[in-house]
């Protein structure tokens, strides 16, 4: 079976994009994990299937690349943005449904801005910070993120306590001048360091505002693969109208016999 794919990365998180809107493609773990293995597939730290959707434009259906069904994936979100408007589906302002609901999204030039889900919980253990920004996050600061064995440290949070099987995906921060902060991710699924996370970075820009090391609400993050920015509205607690905005572009097409 011959399927069309495109290759998309957002800051250097990278994604095979399928237009299932004829809900053709063979949706099952194996084949997820073929087309993301980078040696004998097209390679990706994810798969992502836009849809069609009776409430809105599409549907973003997100496969990490171990071919299991995930929870929400910023940069993901912001490709498939890109690849809508590609697509000739929208015009440059769109709404989408995901696993974690409605996403508003605009693309403004070379930047692609997600507004992402409302954060209500976030649990401090002052040694970690830990919320669900779309997916779960672990949030750490240290004083020099170059310096952090990501893998090793990284796979050992993911799946000990208190995450255990479920997991968890771990964000190492380091707090730079100027509102801005340097950030290196071990994501689940991926099972390895990314050079960016979206839902990461989010959650990496509310930690840092609560614990008071940035003051403003809009928030520089310098992923490995790219320079992000996280903006939101703070009240009572809760994170409100949070905004994902960065770089998402296509890379190649292609054809992959499965
Ligand atoms: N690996 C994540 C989903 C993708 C997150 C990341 N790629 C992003 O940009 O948010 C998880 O299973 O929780």
């Amino acid at each position: 079976m011959k399927i069309k794919f495109y290759k998309y990365q957002g800051a250097g998180n990278d994604f095979v994009m399928i237009d299932n809107r004829d809900g053709n493609f063979p949706v099952n773990k194996d084949t997820i994990e073929h087309i993301c293995d980078r040696n004998f597939g097209i390679g990706g730290d994810g798969l992502i299937l836009l849809q069609n959707d009776s409430d809105t434009d599409f549907r973003m259906v997100y496969f990490n690349s171990d071919g299991n069904e995930s929870t929400m994936c910023g940069n993901g979100g912001r490709c498939i943005v890109r690849f809508a408007h590609d697509l000739e589906v929208t015009d440059e302002n769109m709404t989408f449904n995901a696993i974690d609901g409605l996403h508003h999204a605009v693309v403004d030039g070379e930047t692609i801005r997600l507004q992402m889900i409302d954060i209500k919980e976030v649990e401090d253990h002052d040694k970690y910070l830990f919320m669900n920004t779309g997916s779960p996050h672990h949030v750490e600061f240290v004083d020099n993120v170059k310096n952090v064995d990501v893998y090793k440290k990284g796979k050992k949070i993911r799946n000990g306590a208190p995450y255990y099987e479920t997991g968890s995906n771990v964000n190492f921060v380091e707090v730079l001048p100027n509102q801005t902060l340097k950030i290196r991710t071990y994501e689940r699924g991926v099972e390895d360091e990314t050079l960016a996370c979206g839902t990461g970075i989010t959650a990496a820009a509310i930690a840092s505002y609560i614990r008071g090391f940035v003051k403003d609400n809009n928030i520089n993050v310098e992923a490995l693969g790219g320079k992000l920015s996280v903006n939101f509205d703070e009240k009572n607690n809760t994170f409100e109208n949070v905004w994902l905005n960065g770089p998402a572009k296509r890379v190649f097409e292609g054809e992959i016999e499965i």
